[in-house]
């Protein structure tokens, strides 16, 4: 348990010592205090990697799935895993998630997960797509997406996801929500996080035509709040989270859940029929013949 006796100032070095300072309110503030021999402890997959500074209690994940990030099943499956260990980790209070791949953060769902498959497998991918997003959407970290490449569609979600976006300033870079052109439509919770985040009328009009903004319109319109040259991306990561840090972490996480709430009900209500609703849409010809001509379309741009 927490000491209620008041401790010697300074802090013997290498001990933690809650509430010595803001920075130290929240989920490692509960602990005890421990000896840090070692600081950071790291775990990996074969789609992503994370490294938590246990004494900065701050996460970072990198995607490192090639060619491009692609949610696949696997992928979903592994992401969820790691953000359930980070989530139940109490010695970490946030989260920076970045990619490992050079100019990709991550090229959306895997189209190949949504062709020529079962109504069973599109079943669970769908549910797959869900829990990643209720699990990151609703996170009680502090929640920052580095975005260093292009962040489509289901990319662009993960980045929505987090409470704070900074992105790589380069005009090859293009983030949105571009379901639209592939001829399928975002689902209503993708819907709602973008309006959450850049408001009805900007929302509506990037969704009908699906665009994908490069990155100063990122930055204008508010889908991402900062763009920084690539070798700062890192270092302007740490510093948000810092300031959100400062925080004690029920007053942050309270008003996080509270601002997200209704969004993450509503869904959490509507999660089966949402699931039937995709099945449905995706088993169509019309649809399954959009999807294979957006392949072609991507494999043609190559040659
Ligand atoms: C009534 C309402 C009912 C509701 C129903 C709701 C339905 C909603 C359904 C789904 C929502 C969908 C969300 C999505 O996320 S769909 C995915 C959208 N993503 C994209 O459009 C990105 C497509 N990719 C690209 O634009 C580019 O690949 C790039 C910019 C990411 C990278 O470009 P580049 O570096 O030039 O690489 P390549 O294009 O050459 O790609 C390499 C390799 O990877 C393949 N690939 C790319 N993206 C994907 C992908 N998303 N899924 C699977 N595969 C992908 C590409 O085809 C190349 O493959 P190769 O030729 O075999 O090497």
């Amino acid at each position: 348990m927490c000491p209620s006796v008041p401790l010697p100032s300074p802090c013997p070095p290498g001990i933690l010592f809650p509430y010595s300072s803001p920075q130290l309110w929240g989920r490692a503030a509960l602990q005890p205090p421990v000896l840090l021999p070692t600081q950071r402890r790291t775990f990996s997959n074969n789609k992503i990697l994370v490294e938590l500074d246990t004494s900065s209690g701050v996460a970072t994940m990198k995607f490192k799935s090639p060619p491009v990030n692609s949610l696949s099943l696997d992928f979903l499956t592994e992401f969820c895993i790691s953000l359930e260990k980070l989530e139940n980790d109490r010695a970490c209070r946030a989260l920076i998630i970045t990619s490992a791949i050079p100019r990709i953060f991550s090229s959306g769902l895997d189209i190949m997960e949504m062709f020529g498959k079962s109504t069973e497998h599109y079943a669970e991918f769908w549910r797959a797509v869900q829990e990643m997003w209720l699990r990151l959407y609703g996170s009680s970290m502090v929640t920052v997406a580095a975005i260093n490449g292009s962040s489509p569609a289901g990319g662009c979600l993960i980045a929505l996801s987090c409470d704070y976006r900074i992105m790589v300033e380069n005009p090859k870079y293009v983030i949105g929500l571009n379901e639209a052109q592939l001829g399928i439509v975002a689902p209503f919770w993708f819907k709602d996080t973008f309006v959450n985040t850049v408001g009805h009328r900007v929302a509506e009009r990037s969704l009908q035509l699906g665009l994908l903004h490069p990155v100063t319109e990122a930055h204008q319109i508010g889908l991402v709040d900062e763009v920084v040259p690539e070798e700062k991306l890192q270092e302007k990561a740490a510093a948000v989270v810092a300031q959100w840090l400062a925080l004690p972490d029920h007053a942050r996480q309270l008003t996080k859940s509270m601002m997200r709430k209704a969004v993450l009900d509503h869904m959490l209500a509507h999660r089966e029929e949402d699931i039937q609703n995709f099945v449905k849409f995706i088993s169509k010809d019309s649809i399954q013949k959009s999807l294979s001509m957006y392949m072609e379309m991507l494999k043609k741009k190559k040659s």
